[in-house]
């Protein structure tokens, strides 16, 4: 039998003989949406709509010749099935699966709302008072609140009943409660939003700490834009935790449950039927609230989402109004056999408004709750990353560590470990606990060794290497290379043969698959990678200037204090100086898109290295940026660096117009990841090798 199979492609002949078996399938598919976070507010992250993402077509994909009626064969009933069912609670054309693609990562770990709240409460630290003085605030508003109806109902009948001195009194006390509830709700509020405003921020730092502690292959796997999203509008959704749902939800379930106290009080049969209705509320606002979520997330779905929410609205109008006339029917029955007062009667009116008000703001809240919950899934995976390898070498570990018991939280877990008096005990720890401790806490920690000076003798050493992304295809392949220091060292080779590559590993973004690279002896890894970035001084193919003025593009990063002389200096250094004086407000011209042509803007990254007096230079001279003039000036800077014998310093030059070369040391020729010939210019030329091709080649598409 067909029946709820209809959504699979109909044009398809196979698809018939499955739909039957495909049934059940369909049924649970459509259950599962609405239940999978109620019972114990639990996201589940492996949505059951993904992984039954290929049965599941639009329902208006169905062909006429398969379409079932009452003419090929079908009952009444059956039509009823599939024309009206998908359209009902938990129906197919609700369903959401063919649209969801793409939006829900599978590989995401599951959080609680327990978990998510428990570390949002860690990260408020010592402002916890805050949340203390919100609480305290919050009951104060509420019972004040809920107070009210009963005391209103009180004046108005002892008003009615001539009873001037229990009239003053009540007006008096109404009064007081007036302030008092519009006092606390002012703190309620203010508290929980600054509380929240500082989870978030905490939430961002920690977030941002662990992702520049990421080696440079995660942001390859990563991107950037979805690491921003993170750290913008999931941190953003989050705030509305504390800020709303948690405070909102507290809020009204302490004044629904006031009202419900008075409600019994008053009478329980009276109260049950306000009770029936709000479960019926809450039932198809939570239904309404969780399938709101997907909704929110598909723009293409807007119609769907009318509906429900009209359908939601329809639903609510007619029940709340209903308690009024149930309240007035039940109501009036009972004073007529004389079982309630006049006055009971209002007081219930009134606080049956108070309680479906409280039930229909938990419920909303709770929904909401689970969506900003949802979104800090990432953050928080994100956020207990440890830090890479890169950041703990494996030499001298050493810190001023207070002795005793350390205690963090990451990764979901509790980690502590003991700081003795005896440093080995810190050397022998468990070095990414320590330093994602460090970081967690604002300690400085040195990792690994820095040198006194760095000289700059450089040796590649059997190195081979794979980038992770691609591991099939090798990059570098036992490639062995000595640069001496202050010695000045081209590499040439064709696009793609892997020069930049060989720079990336000497600044360690990415560590050697194969092989050891060595600093003045020291292995790479035992050096102190900041202290190591620190002396080199690297201009990329595509240098990023940042919107600012010329002087601080150039100060940027510097590690020293420096002076506007200092700056000029290395802006002459790079032949950057004459055009910067040519504008009008000098060093202090903004940089914007327009300002700079591309051999402009490889001058001041030119000098931004050049100011910090690195121990090893390295150009990655940018083909399309460098126009014949700038070439001259590449040439003027290289010759300067070689004859410069107050500023020695290792330069290395990925090279691609071979003409800037000429002057170098030593010229060094990879061909498919390995060197292929080294030599200078002239020695190079009569090789007849590669170097000699390229160099003809170039000549001949210039000329
Ligand atoms: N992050 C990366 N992930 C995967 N593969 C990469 C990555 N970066 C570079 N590659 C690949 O590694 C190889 C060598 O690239 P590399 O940038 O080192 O070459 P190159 O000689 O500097 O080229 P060019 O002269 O064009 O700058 C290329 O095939 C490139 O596609």
């Amino acid at each position: 039998m067909i029946v709820g199979n209809y959504q699979k492609d109909p044009f398809h002949p196979s698809n018939f003989q499955q739909m039957a078996t495909s049934h059940s399938n369909l049924h649970s598919l459509s259950l599962t949406i609405f239940t999978s976070r109620t019972p114990n507010f639990q996201i589940k992250h492996q949505s059951p709509l993904t992984s039954h993402k290929p049965k599941h077509k639009r329902l208006f994909a169905v062909s006429n010749s398969a379409f079932p009626s009452k003419d090929n064969g079908f009952n009444l009933f059956d039509c009823f099935k599939i024309h009206l069912r998908p359209a009902l609670h938990g129906g197919g054309w609700w369903n959401l699966s063919g649209d969801a693609h793409g939006v829900e990562d599978s590989t995401a770990k599951p959080i609680t709302v327990w978990t998510a709240l428990s570390r949002m409460w860690t990260l408020i630290g010592d402002d916890k008072w805050l949340i203390y003085l919100a609480v305290a605030s919050l009951t104060v508003a509420a019972v004040s609140e809920i107070s009210m109806p009963s005391i209103l109902a009180a004046t108005i009948f002892s008003a009615q009943r001539g009873e001037t001195m229990v009239f003053s009194r009540s007006l008096r006390f109404l009064f007081t409660l007036c302030v008092t509830s519009g006092v606390c709700s002012g703190l309620r509020s203010g508290c929980f939003s600054i509380a929240n405003i500082i989870v978030v921020k905490r939430l961002r730092e920690r977030l941002y700490y662990a992702l520049i502690f990421q080696d440079i292959s995660f942001f390859d796997a990563e991107a950037v834009g979805v690491l921003t999203s993170r750290l913008g509008a999931d941190c953003q959704q989050l705030s509305y935790v504390l800020g709303n749902n948690i405070h909102l939800i507290l809020h009204n379930s302490l004044q629904g449950t006031g009202a419900l106290v008075n409600l019994l009080t008053l009478s329980w049969p009276l109260t049950l039927s306000a009770l029936v209705i709000c479960f019926i509320l809450s039932t198809i606002f939570l239904v309404y609230g969780e399938y709101k979520e997907w909704l929110e997330k598909l723009a293409s779905v807007s119609i769907r989402e009318s509906v429900a929410y009209e359908l939601w609205n329809m639903s609510f109008t007619t029940l709340y109004r209903s308690t009024q006339v149930i309240a007035v029917l039940l109501g009036g029955m009972s004073i007529m056999t004389g079982y309630v007062s006049v006055e009971q009667l209002t007081k219930y009116v009134l606080y049956c408004e108070w309680l479906i008000y409280a039930t229909w703001r938990v419920v909303d809240n709770l929904s909401s709750l689970l969506q900003s919950i949802g979104a800090s899934e990432k953050v928080f995976q994100l956020m207990d990353l440890l830090p890479s390898n890169q950041f703990l070498s494996k030499g001298n570990f050493i810190t001023q560590f207070p002795v005793g018991t350390k205690h963090f939280q990451s990764n979901m877990h509790d980690y502590s470990f003991i700081i003795l008096q005896n440093e080995d005990s810190v050397r022998n720890c468990d070095r990414k606990l320590l330093l994602c401790y460090c970081k967690l806490q604002s300690v400085e920690l040195q990792v690994g060794v820095k040198l006194p000076r760095l000289m700059g003798n450089i040796q590649f050493v059997n190195v081979s290497f794979h980038y992770p992304s691609r591991v099939t295809v090798p990059i570098l392949d036992h490639l062995c290379l000595n640069v001496k220091a202050n010695e000045v060292i081209a590499i040439v080779g064709l696009s793609g043969s892997g020069k930049s590559t060989l720079v990336n590993l000497l600044l360690r973004l990415y560590e050697p698959t194969n092989g050891q690279i060595y600093i003045d002896g020291f292995p790479l890894t035992e050096l102190d990678i900041s202290w190591l970035r620190e002396k080199i001084g690297f201009v990329g193919q595509e240098p990023h200037l940042f919107h600012m003025n010329i002087k601080s593009n150039i100060s940027y990063g510097c590690p020293k204090d420096i002076t506007d002389e200092d700056v000029e200096w290395a802006a002459k250094q790079a032949h950057a100086h004459e055009f910067i004086s040519s504008f009008p407000h000098g060093y202090e011209t903004l940089v914007d898109d327009d300002l700079l042509s591309g051999g402009q803007k490889q001058r001041i990254a030119i000098a931004r290295a050049m100011l910090r007096d690195p121990a090893v230079l390295i150009l990655d001279e940018a083909t399309s940026a460098l126009d014949s003039e700038s070439e001259h000036y590449v040439k003027g800077i290289l010759h300067a660096l070689r004859n410069d014998n107050t500023t020695k310093r290792t330069v290395i030059v990925i090279a691609h117009r071979l003409s800037t070369v000429k002057t170098v040391d030593r010229i060094v020729v990879i061909d498919d990841g390995q060197i292929v010939e080294m030599g200078d210019h002239t020695e190079l030329l009569h090789k007849g090798g590669l170097y000699a091709q390229l160099v003809q080649a170039q000549t001949e598409s210039v000329t």
